[in-house]
């Protein structure tokens, strides 16, 4: 047998019968433990009044209908019609009673309290917390009188069955459309080359935090493309053809970042000649781009953390503060976290910035786009110079290749296209060779820190280390034997000059190279 469990909450007309206030019948909690056709095992009765009045009404509740031991529970509310916070909280209190129970059989009384109260039982009854639910009845008899009784409620449809799914698949489409639309109004995104999953990965995520209103945080090393997908996101955000203001916040003096970021009063401080807007005003309606934000002094942090949480900031030398409609997007290639732990950046900033994390991965840890920046890179520095004069189309070896695809690239992306553009330019053929490259290399990769230093990722070409090595001992030979490959094998003790010769080309070292 299931027990049987009633809850409602107590009403003004409950507590009217209780003080003797009201001119006819007992109320409706009363009338419903009156109903003599049901025994409840148990009475919860909710109240948002104050909890003397409803302890009383318990009292006189049990004298009246001989029930004992009635719950009362007090709520708090926002108000009587707030239905968001009496869905909450009678959600919550059922919850915590551990409902629903296969051996408790509920009904919720619609009767008592406001008409939102009774919408939120209909809504709880039909869907989590499946319930019987009743309500106060009147019946006219034929002398004319009036009695009072309880009635069940009944519904012909299912909340649950009849219209969730629906509603759930419709909520499914607009996510699905959501997370599928490709903001064509973004075409910054589609100057991010890439290859590999990992920033795909974050191309995405990016696009969906874009259209949100809210900070961004870029993190990743220098040259990784923290400013273009800042840019990127801008312009696919609805702030786009707004100003995009970027700030290199390590790049200010100390002393002046407060005035830079939130301007000054003509005459606020010696040396403030006249009113300075400062970034936040000019990126007004748009977005403010804060690179190395981990760099930014604390009573700075303080500043920012206010004008993010406010909308306001207060100029320097100024009493009153201002409006401003400023969305950030910061960067940093410090480790933020390890910065909060050091008590050098705050971490109240910290949570606000970081609403949408954005994680640019270094060169070295996608290998699979090393190539196709090379392309690139050598594609677009090809259209560059091709009116100079005699500029030839430039193509890369594939040993020039492999010195590329595993070099460590401290200074990521950009150091890639800089490197390549000194060897193009360096370069006296069409063709970019290993010995080119190795020459523009800012920092030479026979290094041996570097050599013995580089990071392992998946798919680590062991092989093309080590040839690198050889190589560079080949060309140091073939240089100290002035070209002379018979001499060269001897000093690198290979027994005969056919396999020097043979090693050589493999490595695409060509046999004139070592004039120089
Ligand atoms: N995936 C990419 N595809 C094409 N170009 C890229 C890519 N990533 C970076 N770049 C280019 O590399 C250069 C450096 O990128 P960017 O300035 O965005 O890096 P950053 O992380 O902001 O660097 P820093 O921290 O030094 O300011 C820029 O010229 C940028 O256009």
């Amino acid at each position: 047998m299931k027990k049987k469990w009633l809850i409602s909450w107590i009403g003004e007309t409950d507590h009217k019968a209780a003080e003797g206030k009201l001119p006819l019948g007992v109320g409706p909690v009363a009338n419903a433990l009156m109903d003599a056709s049901v025994k409840y095992d148990r009475v919860l009765l909710l109240t948002n009044y104050p909890h003397e009045r409803s302890a009383q009404f318990c009292d006189w509740l049990e004298q009246k209908t001989g029930y004992i031991g009635i719950d009362l529970q007090d709520v708090q509310l926002d108000g009587p019609t707030n239905y968001a916070d009496i869905y909450l909280q009678v959600s919550q209190f059922l919850t915590v009673l551990k409902l629903p129970q296969n051996d408790i059989e509920l009904t919720f009384h619609l009767s008592p309290g406001t008409p939102a109260m009774a919408v939120i039982w209909i809504m709880l009854a039909k869907t989590r917390f499946p319930a019987s639910l009743i309500q106060s009845a009147q019946t006219k008899l034929n002398d004319g009188s009036v009695e009072f009784g309880i009635e069940k409620v009944d519904f012909s449809f299912d909340l649950a069955s009849d219209f969730l799914p629906e509603f759930l698949q419709r909520s499914e489409q607009r996510i699905e459309r959501l997370a599928s639309e490709p903001l064509s109004s973004a075409p910054e995104f589609s100057k991010i080359i890439h290859r590999s999953a990992v920033m795909q990965e974050q191309i995405d995520l990016s696009r969906r935090v874009a259209i949100h209103n809210v900070p961004v945080l870029i993190l990743g090393e220098t040259g990784t493309g923290k400013e273009l997908f800042a840019t990127a996101i801008h312009e696919a955000s609805r702030r786009k053809g707004e100003a995009l203001i970027a700030v290199n916040c390590g790049a200010i003096p100390k002393e002046l970042v407060n005035s830079e970021l939130f301007g000054h009063k003509k005459g606020a401080f010696t040396g403030a000649d006249s009113v300075r807007l400062g970034h936040f005003r000019e990126a007004d309606g748009g977005t403010l781009f804060l690179d190395e934000i981990g760099d930014l002094p604390l009573n700075a942090q303080v500043r920012l953390l206010r004008a993010l949480q406010e909308g306001q900031i207060t100029p320097v030398g100024e009493t009153n503060p201002v409006k401003v409609d400023v969305r950030i997007i910061a960067a940093t290639h410090r480790d933020l976290m390890a910065e909060v732990a050091a008590g050098r950046f705050r971490e109240d900033l910290f949570h606000r910035l970081a609403v949408g994390i954005i994680h640019l991965p270094p060169l070295r840890e996608r290998a699979e786009d090393i190539e196709l920046l090379i392309e690139h890179s050598l594609a677009r520095i090809n259209n560059d110079s091709r009116d100079l004069p005699e500029w030839q189309n430039k193509i890369i070896s594939v040993g020039a290749k492999k010195i590329l695809l595993n070099h460590p690239w401290p200074g990521n992306i950009r150091e890639l296209y800089h490197t390549l553009l000194r060897a193009a330019i360096w370069s006296r053929q069409a063709e970019i060779r290993a010995e080119d490259i190795e020459r523009n290399l800012l920092q030479a990769p026979s290094n041996s820190n570097q050599i013995l230093d580089q990071t392992l990722h998946k798919g680590f070409d062991l092989q093309a280390v080590l040839d690198q090595v050889e190589r560079h001992y080949l060309q140091r030979a073939m240089k100290k034997a002035a070209g002379k490959k018979k001499q060269a094998a001897e000093y690198l003790n290979i027994t005969n000059y056919q396999t020097l010769s043979n090693r050589m080309e493999k490595l695409g070292i060509s046999s004139d190279e070592q004039t120089d």
